[in-house]
């Protein structure tokens, strides 16, 4: 049996089993108080769900199971020692709460490389039926769709399986499904802009090394930005727009397939993870009207007129960030290593110093400081991966990895169809005694 999978089975049995009893013996704590503009306001600080593979506490950023991301760098195994850590070693810390050893990374290299071999051909037919001018993110969720056709998960649900055993299927579909990710992803990347040259997979390749060269880069230096980016954008707790909509279709169980593709639609919107192509659109903008050396003082008018027209400044705010995102940092970081001269990101820096007090002086938003979405567009770029509508499709890759390591936990925890109670502003306004 594959190691990973064998491991899961052992801790999974154990953390099922503590599930159950914490149920059982305190199912009738009260854990939480909930305000009415707490439900009103998005369910903003409801805790609701439960998620293991990372946390997010809102002054210091994600922690994949407690590590943070600096951690992460120094810990997990790399390709070289000066390298960025390898996806596939995250997966394993999502999965099983462990930092893996380089042979368990390797071995899930190799296992995705011979899985992402076996892509349905209709996948690729479905992506060719559309046209070339449908977004990107229309033909990667058209694509992940179209795989569903090989669910395992679906196969054995439909043969009778016991329940207790559906965690299985769901790993196999999991793992099938983000070892395929980069070739559609790139396919797509190569059909819409590089007149349909396409690159086939290096089976030697590691995954996110992988994707940049079925992109057509196969410089070290981009192979490195594509792991940092595949780890950055990995997972931001069970909350989110594209981690819960995957849990929550998952709870209907529909197949990885559904549930992913489900979460990708979310993640397509503006103010989630298209948010990485709005911000060039934000920055083409300003450089179209002031000149690409713009000074801090025309930066602020221009966000300022952003703000009149009742729009909001992509790359900034946040749901639960009340600081400065790490994601941020450590993309800056990076950048102010390899590349600091690049014009873009001195313009992030330069935006950096400027935003946050335009945002702040609004006096309603409740975090002016950049998230992840500020710069990684910029970094893209500047190396060269100039297409800004596949930038939510990498984000996509990369989220998998997250909240399909979740889904496989939903289907350990036997967690059950997710459905809360909805009603009318009449109840509401009834329930708190207000006079109209
Ligand atoms: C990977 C990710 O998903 S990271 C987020 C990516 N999204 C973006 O960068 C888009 C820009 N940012 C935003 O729209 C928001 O900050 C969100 C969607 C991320 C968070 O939204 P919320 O939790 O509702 O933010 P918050 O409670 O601070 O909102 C209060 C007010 O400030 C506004 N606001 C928040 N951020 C911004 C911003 N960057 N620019 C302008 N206004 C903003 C909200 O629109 C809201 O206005 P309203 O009361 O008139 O409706
Ligand atoms: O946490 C959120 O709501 C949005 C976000 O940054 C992410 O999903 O990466």
């Amino acid at each position: 049996m594959d190691p990973v999978k064998q491991k899961l089975k052992e801790v999974g049995s154990k953390r099922a089993e503590q599930l159950k009893r914490l149920v059982a013996e305190h199912g009738n704590d009260v854990i939480q108080e909930v305000t009415l503009e707490q439900v009103i306001s998005g369910m903003k600080g409801i805790v609701a769900l439960l998620t293991d593979t990372s946390s997010l506490d809102p002054e210091e950023g994600i922690r994949f199971r407690d590590y943070s991301i600096p951690e992460l760098r120094q810990h997990l195994p790399k390709l070289k020692d000066d390298g960025e850590p390898l996806p596939e070693g995250l997966f394993y810390l999502m999965l099983l709460g462990e930092i893996p050893d380089r042979a368990t990374v390797d071995f899930i290299s190799r296992d995705w490389a011979r899985r992402a071999a076996d892509i349905p051909g209709h996948a690729f037919d479905v992506i060719n039926a559309l046209p070339k001018s449908a977004h990107p993110m229309i033909q990667f969720n058209t694509a992940i769709l179209a795989m569903s056709t090989q669910s395992h998960f679906r196969k054995a649900y439909m043969e009778g399986m016991d329940k207790k055993d559906y965690w299985d299927p769901m790993y196999e579909g999991v793992n099938d499904l983000i070892s395929r990710l980069p070739v559609i992803a790139a396919y797509i990347y190569r059909r819409v802009f590089h007149n349909e040259k396409y690159i086939d997979m290096d089976p030697s390749l590691d995954w996110a090394g992988n994707l940049a060269h079925m992109m057509g880069y196969d410089s070290e230096e981009i192979k490195r930005l594509m792991r940092l980016y595949m780890v950055l954008h990995a997972d931001h707790e069970g909350g989110n727009v594209s981690a819960h909509t995957t849990h929550l279709v998952g709870t209907a169980l529909s197949n990885p397939y559904y549930s992913f593709a489900a979460g990708m639609n979310g993640l397509a919107g503006p103010l989630h993870g298209m948010a990485n192509q709005e911000v060039m659109v934000w920055l083409e903008q300003l450089i179209a009207e002031i000149g690409d050396n713009p000074t801090k003082e025309q930066i602020r008018e221009y966000a300022e007129n952003t703000l009149k027209q009742g729009r909001v400044i992509p790359g900034y705010g946040h749901a639960v960030l009340r600081k400065t995102d790490p994601r941020f940092t450590e993309q800056l970081n990076f950048a102010n290593k390899y590349i600091p001269e690049a014009p873009l990101i001195k313009l992030v820096r330069n935006i950096y110093e400027v935003v946050p007090d335009v945002l702040r002086s609004t006096g309603k938003v409740k975090n002016p400081w950049p998230n992840v979405d500020a710069i990684s567009g910029s970094l893209l770029t500047s190396y060269g991966i100039t297409e800004h509508p596949i930038y939510t499709v990498l984000f996509g890759v990369s989220r998998s990895l997250g909240v399909l390591s979740s889904l496989i936990w939903d289907r350990i925890y036997g967690q059950p169809l997710e459905r809360p109670s909805s009603k009318s502003l009449e109840w509401y306004m009834k329930k708190v005694g207000f006079k109209q």
